[in-house]
């Protein structure tokens, strides 16, 4: 395998979903969240790093009127298996009797959603829903299912739209993997 530091790793790395196949399934949450929040004001919080290029995509194409925020929690850090979720920035706009919804980049075992779940609810928020733009399926859920996801991946450990390999190719254009052995 070519070094993840140069350009020629993305040639082999196995491309799961383009770039258009993931701007088609993101319009199409949309259109969903334009459903369902069209009498909401929620409060949105995008969770970084990883959710900020699904952010970027997802919320010019949202037609109510919302509230942006951001909240930095993490248990990768650079690595393929998580540990214990570590919150680096909180929110600072007030939860109290709002509709929050987190956007992220991927929901896996789901440990870093159901945190910040139970963080926005003790802080008061009236409701808490989650969109994410990948549902990774397999059986090691956390009892917090996500409320929207766009695509779904088997498990297999991905990257790019976001999501980093080893810190790189966040900027990576579609959803990738690393080949099969
Ligand atoms: O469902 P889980 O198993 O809890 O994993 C999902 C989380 O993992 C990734 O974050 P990461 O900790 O890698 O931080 P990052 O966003 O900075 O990449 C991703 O952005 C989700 O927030
Ligand atoms: N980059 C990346 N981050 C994750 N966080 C949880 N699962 C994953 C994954 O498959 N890839």
């Amino acid at each position: 395998m070519t070094a993840i530091n140069t350009p020629g790793f993305m040639d082999q790395a196995e491309c799961l979903y383009d770039h258009q196949t993931v701007c088609a399934s993101i319009e199409v949450l949309a259109a969903s969240l334009n459903h369902d929040f069209a009498d909401k004001q929620p409060v949105v919080l995008v969770v970084m790093t990883g959710g900020a290029i699904v952010a970027g995509h997802l919320l010019p194409q949202l037609s109510f009127p919302l509230e942006l925020d951001y909240i930095h929690a993490t248990r990768y850090q650079g690595k393929m298996t998580g540990e214990k979720v570590r919150w680096l920035v909180q929110p600072q706009i007030s939860l109290i009797g709002r509709d929050v919804l987190i956007i992220d980049d991927i929901h896996d075992v789901g440990l870093t959603l159901g945190e910040i779940n139970s963080y926005c609810m003790e802080r008061g928020a009236t409701s808490v829903t989650s969109a994410v733009l990948l549902l990774k399926n397999h059986p090691r859920k956390a009892s917090v299912p996500c409320d929207y996801h766009a695509l779904e991946v088997d498990d297999r450990f991905v990257f790019g739209f976001g999501m980093d390999y080893k810190g790189l190719w966040r900027n990576a254009p579609g959803i990738f993997a690393l080949p099969k052995a």
